[in-house]
């Protein structure tokens, strides 16, 4: 397992001190007005005077100039009096102001708009992430102000290739595109789904330290199926049912020739699509493009550390990993990929494949129950966990989940069903009689609404010696006495920003299932023994950039060792593979964008 160096820490601030020091310069090719409404460029208040002059902009601003601090701090304030003025509305409504104050920031001036996500990530993910993010999809129609990312439509077929050179960077690291068709636990959201890959790449700002210049996030509108959405005047999207077969395929085609042609080493992250496009859309790109399905695989390798820290938490060694009975609830993309995730970590511990052929310890249900070999029209996803009907008496075909945790009594109840609520009181207190000291209750499904369960309700149903997570954030519960139900957000997005990052760095022909294996391992790794005895499976997001940086890292080993490692920029192939392991680390953190203002330099 990948050993984490805890120095990238030190890497993080010299490196950070190092470009507050010495900002290198930035070219720019406007001036005028052009730079004050070009939010990449733009320092609002904060142009210095010789800096005005150069670039057109002396009596274009307030004599004063602001430091970017007193900018900071001026901005942290209205954030502030926005969550005093409001404390007498709903949630709903608070939230949207918090979203809408950030989103104005960020269509304004984008180095201070990073600057305070990533100095206030804990309480700004849940706003610009999920939960909010779901319902800023959910209002996309109404909140729209100014486009961001790229649209391509069902309409724009044959035109993509020269479309893609619309797009004003000169080069371009992370994608993240959605077809709208299953935004979180919401549904289809069609053209509204924007908002996900907008989020996701905030995050690789916020937490890989991509550089803003260089994301784009893309909606591939090929019409919606959602009645509401096709009846509303306003709309922004097709108004037409989604495409299907190889009419879609050949949207999504030509997409990917067009985006890798203009840039040949961005990396693609594929979100949110329905299940059957998700895993179509991995098999048929994945040899081909540098390319992941974050909901497959990076939901599948965050709930792998989760299922072995679940192991630890019970003071038992990790081969015993092969021994829990775990269920999962939702036979989707998410739920899917956390099984074949977790089957190949078994199979790699018993180092065999046959054992595990009968799948023994995995338990799968879906909106009609427990799946089994008599299930009519089974996905060939699900099959290889489809159980023996009567094998444990009276858990026939369809079983309710009530019955499956009474007979089964699993050590690990894993919900991604997007289903809100589905833990219910009975279910939670059959959790009461798991085999397990420690039984782990992963209510992953987002956004909050959607949770299998709350945090409070598994702590004081199940019992208070849970392991607890979901994929939105819950408060830590109080159980009286000073003691405290700690809660683990067990989201993708420990994982993703490390998995972009390294196969960007590395230069990765592709990603490999080998380089998702060691960032599942390295999360897995990153929590301390004491730690996980209190129930802590995953870091505080606080820390997401030193973790991301550790992840990004054990990407760039696996894509070496593997021999796909091609280089990223002037570091080429030999001299990745002379790197030791803190190197790697070292040179991560090197690479990582961080927020300040830098000279502007004019250029015609
Ligand atoms: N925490 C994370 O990092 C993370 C990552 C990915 C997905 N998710 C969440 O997981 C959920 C599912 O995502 P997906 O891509 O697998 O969706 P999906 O639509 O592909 O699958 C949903 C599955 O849930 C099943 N289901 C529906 N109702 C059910 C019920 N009452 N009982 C049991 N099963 C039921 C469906 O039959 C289907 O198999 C979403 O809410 C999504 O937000 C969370
Ligand atoms: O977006 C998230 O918060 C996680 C995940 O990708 C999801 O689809 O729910
Ligand atoms: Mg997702």
């Amino acid at each position: 397992m990948w050993n984490i160096a805890r120095s990238a820490t030190r890497s993080l601030r010299q490196s950070r001190r190092f470009s507050a020091a010495i900002p290198g310069p930035c070219i720019v090719h406007k001036r005028g007005t052009d730079i004050l409404h070009d939010p990449w460029f733009n320092k609002d208040t904060g142009f210095p005077l010789t800096e005005r002059d150069r670039l057109g902009l002396r009596g274009l601003l307030p004599p004063r100039v602001i430091s970017f601090e007193q900018q900071y701090e001026r901005f942290m304030n209205s954030y502030r009096s926005l969550e005093n003025n409001t404390r007498s509305e709903s949630a709903s409504v608070v939230s949207l102001a918090k979203w809408r104050i950030l989103n104005r920031l960020h269509d304004r001036n984008e180095t201070l708009y990073y600057r305070v996500l990533i100095d206030n990530i804990k309480d700004f993910a849940p706003i610009i992430y999920t939960p909010t993010v779901g319902l800023v999809c959910q209002n996309y129609g109404g909140l729209f102000r100014r486009p961001r990312g790229m649209y391509f439509s069902a309409k724009d077929k044959g035109e993509m290739m020269s479309m893609i050179y619309n797009w004003p960077s000169q080069q371009v690291d992370m994608i993240v595109i959605t077809d709208g068709s299953r935004i979180l636990g919401l549904g289809d959201l069609g053209v509204q789904g924007i908002g996900i890959p907008i989020g996701k790449l905030d995050m690789y700002v916020a937490a890989a330290g991509i550089n803003p210049q260089r994301i784009l996030p893309v909606m591939l509108d090929v019409g919606t199926n959602n009645q509401k959405l096709l009846q509303d005047n306003l709309y922004l999207g097709l108004r037409q049912p989604r495409l299907e077969g190889d009419e879609y395929l050949s949207i999504i085609d030509e997409f990917m020739e067009a985006a890798y042609t203009r840039w040949p080493k961005a990396i693609v992250q594929f979100e949110d699509f329905q299940m059957k496009w998700a895993f179509e859309t991995l098999q048929r790109y994945r040899k081909r493009f540098c390319m992941f399905n974050d909901d497959i695989q990076g939901t599948a390798g965050v709930a792998l550390a989760g299922l072995l820290g679940a192991v630890r938490a019970q003071g038992k060694p990790l081969k015993d990993f092969v021994k829990q009975k775990i269920v999962v609830v939702g036979a989707g993309s998410a739920g899917i990929g956390v099984l074949n995730m977790a089957k190949q970590a078994a199979s790699r511990m018993l180092g065999s494949n046959e054992i595990l052929e009968s799948n023994s310890q995995f338990w799968l249900l879906d909106k009609d129950g427990l799946v089994t070999k008599e299930r009519k029209n089974i996905d060939p996803a699900a099959a290889p966990y489809a159980r023996v009907p009567g094998e444990l008496e009276g858990l026939g075909e369809g079983a309710t989940l009530l019955d499956v945790v009474k007979k089964v009594k699993p050590h690990v109840l894993l919900g991604l069903s997007g289903v809100g609520g589905v833990f219910n009181e009975q279910v939670l207190r059959a959790m009461q009689q798991s085999d397990s000291c420690r039984p782990a209750i992963f209510a992953m499904s987002n956004p909050t609404m959607n949770a299998e369960c709350t945090a409070a309700d598994a702590f004081k149903h199940a019992g208070e010696n849970i392991i607890f997570a979901s994929g939105s954030p819950f408060e830590d519960v109080p159980l009286g006495n000073g003691k405290v139900g700690y809660v683990n957000q067990a989201n993708n997005m420990y994982l993703f920003p490390g998995i972009g990052l390294g196969a960007l760095l590395s230069g990765a022909r592709l990603i490999s299932d080998g380089m998702l294996q060691a960032a599942a391992e390295c999360l897995a790794s990153y929590m301390t023994e004491e730690d996980i005895a209190k129930g802590v499976l995953f870091p505080s997001i606080s820390s997401i950039r030193h973790i991301t940086t550790q992840v990004g890292a054990a990407v760039v080993e696996a894509a070496v060792a593997e021999e796909l490692a091609e280089g990223h920029g002037d570091v080429d192939p030999k001299e990745l593979s002379h790197m030791s392991k803190e190197d790697k680390v070292d040179y991560v953190a090197r690479n990582m964008w961080y927020p300040i203002y830098s000279p502007l330099v004019h250029e015609k």
